[in-house]
């Protein structure tokens, strides 16, 4: 058993104005109770229009729930229109800056050299990064979802020093499997996690490796989510569409109970 405390994070992707926020994370915190909080770190990634509101919540109420940002840009501020800034999110007071999602390296075009740049932005304001890596279906098809992954974890965490690194979250979320409903089998998932987890351990040692929390992500659900949470390096999951169902999402927390 792993000290490693889950991490379960709901990545709303572009869905929720900043009313349904205040209204969703006021659900999730009358669910929630101490007792899951003491279980699982839970967390909601909003769009970046509805943080404001989070915080304001999650302050006023004393709420033991976590948020983040969905991106973070690789500069702390200037002429960089639309972008916003690892300064900006910290004083919202976010945890977490989501980088390098495959949708943002999809139709973005972000490479594993901007996510290394919004990863250390990210370091560099005290926010927990969550590195997303995975594979697409033609990659899968070849076999290569290894190689192909762990290049993604060495282009992210480059120049990245241990000290950093063994706080950083990683996501491996297998492209052809996010919101299509096709889940990655729990054997697929623990396969790329401890692949993953082991290419930590050659870069900054086992101590450093033990300490990172790998999340799997792709049509998690309450009914599949204990099968893959039994996985030795699965450490939680970033859930897209289920995150924006309350009571779902509660179900995925008390992942345990199912
Ligand atoms: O991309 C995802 C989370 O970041 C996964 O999305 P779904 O859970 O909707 O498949």
């Amino acid at each position: 058993m792993s000290d490693r405390i889950p991490l379960m994070a709901g990545n709303w992707k572009m869905n929720l104005n900043h009313l349904e926020a205040i209204a969703h994370v006021q659900k999730l915190a009358f669910a929630l109770a101490d007792k899951d909080y003491e279980a699982v770190e839970v967390a909601v990634l909003p769009p970046f229009t509805d943080l404001r509101s989070v915080q304001t919540l999650v302050d006023g109420d004393k709420l033991k729930i976590k948020y983040g940002a969905q991106d973070v840009s690789a500069h702390d501020s200037g002429a960089y229109t639309g972008e916003i800034s690892g300064p900006m999110l910290a004083k919202l007071k976010c945890a977490f800056a989501v980088v390098g999602h495959s949708e943002r390296r999809q139709y973005h075009d972000e490479t594993d050299e901007l996510c290394n740049a919004k990863v250390k932005a990210a370091f560099r304001n005290d926010l927990t990064p969550i590195l997303c890596v995975g594979e697409g279906l033609d990659v899968r098809k070849a076999g290569n979802q290894v190689a192909h992954t762990l290049a993604q974890v060495d282009g992210g965490l480059k120049d990245v020093p241990a000290e950093q690194a063994k706080t950083i979250v990683i996501a491996y979320e297998p492209v052809w499997a996010i919101g299509t409903g096709e889940v990655a089998t729990p054997e697929d998932a623990q396969e790329v996690c401890g692949a993953i987890r082991g290419r930590l351990a050659e870069l900054y040692g086992q101590e450093v490796a033990d300490k990172v929390r790998i999340q799997y992500g792709g049509s998690v659900k309450s009914g599949n989510v204990a099968a893959i949470m039994a996985q030795p390096d699965v450490d939680g999951a970033l859930i897209g569409g289920a995150s924006l169902d309350a009571d779902e999402f509660v179900k995925i927390v008390r992942f345990r109970d199912q």
